[in-house]
């Protein structure tokens, strides 16, 4: 006697076999259950590619810093990188302790916002085609279309009808504060730190650029990029999702990157070379503002605070 398999039940192409619509059921029920689960698995799949194909991005990301978040210090140490070696040392200078710091108590937002409209005034005289513009207050060096301009040169005395020697002032009150934020979390004396260039406003709106130097979005070392910083610091003039979206600052590990969300007056800084690859998210919406504030520990390539002349 032939019973009717459960997985072929075949009742025209085998007249033997004598299958009832009872038998058939479950084999439905089954095939069913079948596409299910390969749609399941594809999914997955899919998930898990495109996943994957994000790499390292933003996907996998911690956030170091929340714009809500009012810091009084935050500290993390990162094994130093080689970078270093390549250079002259100086020692009680030179990182041997690496890492990076956020601290939302050095500046308050009052000063962040009066530095801002410093930036705004002398960037509201020039701006890039697109992307990053520049003010540099030590050179006078202002984006200008797909060029620099020399502000200083072009306005000579006239400078004086932009800036106020009290706008100077603050700015060198921040650099001090930044540099001693710096040594203090690094262990090392502030006197054996040089401010170095270029030291400058950004200003980053969500237009494309249109020239190398004003895309800021790619990952990047310090070290390599400016040669002489030993010591990065950010001081951030606007807050991420109120002023600007996008522009979130990253720091680039494998595996899961590390987020700062700028706040105006949040100062973020960290040792120069690889150990802290970073890049900026593209701005998608307004205009964020920020000063890239450089240290060195040698003192050749040390700057002087700006002056109004
Ligand atoms: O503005 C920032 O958050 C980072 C800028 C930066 O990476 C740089 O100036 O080297
Ligand atoms: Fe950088």
């Amino acid at each position: 006697h032939l019973t009717c398999p459960k997985l072929a039940c075949e009742p025209l192409s085998n007249p033997h076999l004598n299958c009832t619509k009872k038998d058939r059921l479950p084999q439905e029920a089954q095939r069913t259950w079948l596409r299910i689960v390969a749609l399941g698995v594809s999914l997955a799949l899919v998930t898990f590619l495109l996943w994957s194909s994000a790499g390292i991005d933003d996907d996998v990301a911690e956030v170091v810093a929340h714009r809500g978040e009012v810091l009084e210090g935050r500290f993390i140490e990162v094994p130093c990188s080689e970078d270093y070696d390549g250079h002259r040392r100086f020692e009680g200078c030179t990182p041997r302790k690496c890492g990076r710091g956020v601290t939302d108590i050095v500046i308050t937002r009052e000063e962040a916002e009066q530095i801002r409209r410093i930036a705004e005034k002398g960037l509201s005289l020039g701006g890039s085609d697109g992307g990053a513009s520049i003010l540099d207050l030590h050179s006078g060096a202002l984006s200008v279309g797909k060029h620099f301009v020399n502000l200083y040169r072009y306005f000579g005395d006239k400078i004086q009808t932009i800036f106020s020697e009290e706008d100077f002032q603050l700015y060198r009150d921040i650099r001090q504060k930044v540099q001693l934020t710096i040594a203090e979390a690094f262990g090392i004396r502030a006197s054996l730190l040089y401010l170095t260039k270029p030291t400058f406003f950004s200003r980053i709106n969500s237009t494309e650029a249109q020239t190398a130097h004003d895309e800021y979005w790619h990952a990047h070392v310090d070290k390599v990029t400016y040669g002489s910083f030993d010591y990065t610091s950010l001081l951030y003039l606007s807050d991420y999702l109120e002023d600007f979206g996008g522009g979130r600052f990253v720091f680039m590990e494998e595996g899961s990157n590390k987020t700062v969300e700028p706040r105006a007056g949040r100062v973020s800084f960290f040792t120069s070379g690889s150990e802290n690859l970073h890049r900026v998210e593209k701005v998608l919406w307004g205009t964020r503002y920020a000063i890239t504030i450089a240290f060195t520990c040698n003192p050749d390539h040390g700057i002087e605070d700006p002056v109004l002349t």
